[in-house]
């Protein structure tokens, strides 16, 4: 998994057209989003996490958080993003990860939006521009460790 991590005054997108043939099925309101005071989180799920999605959706959320703490922000959203790597993960594997990052930051508290997931999307960021404003991390599951 590649995650790229901005803190950020505020991220917004609006869906456009598909990207998969059967994209994540989305409401009207789900169409547009938005968070200020965030950390915009986009993640490119890999062909390696198949291996182990558990293991990588604790270790994307432990990243995660350490470095919401750093920079104290309170609101993450969570951005499914297929440009951080040439070896994506299958898009059921992929949608069913990112799923599980929301629903385990939601549960240590954190206000999280995911955005939908299989559709061409417009955003705007704007990134706050201090030192640990723009990080990036890499989490693959632990060699051949089956558990
Ligand atoms: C396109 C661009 O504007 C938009 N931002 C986009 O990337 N859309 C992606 C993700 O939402 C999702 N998707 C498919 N596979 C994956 C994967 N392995 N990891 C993450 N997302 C994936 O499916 C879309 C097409 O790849």
């Amino acid at each position: 998994m590649r995650m790229l991590l901005i803190h950020a005054d505020y991220l917004e997108y609006e869906v456009r057209d598909k990207a998969l043939k059967n994209p994540e099925p989305i409401s009207d309101e789900q169409r547009k989003g938005r968070l200020d005071e965030v950390l915009a989180v986009f993640i490119s799920v890999e062909k390696v996490d198949e291996a182990n999605p558990e293991e990588v959706v604790g270790k994307a959320v432990a990243e995660i958080e350490d470095v919401a703490k750093q920079v104290k922000a309170e609101r993450i959203f969570v951005y499914p993003f297929a440009h951080l790597s040439s070896e994506l993960a299958k898009p059921d594997v992929a949608l069913e990860v990112l799923k599980k990052i929301e629903e385990k930051l939601k549960e240590k508290g954190y206000e999280v939006k995911r955005a939908p997931f299989g559709y061409y999307k417009a955003f705007k960021l704007s990134c706050k521009g201090h030192p640990l404003a723009e990080l990036s991390r890499t989490i693959v599951p632990e060699e051949g460790v089956s558990k």
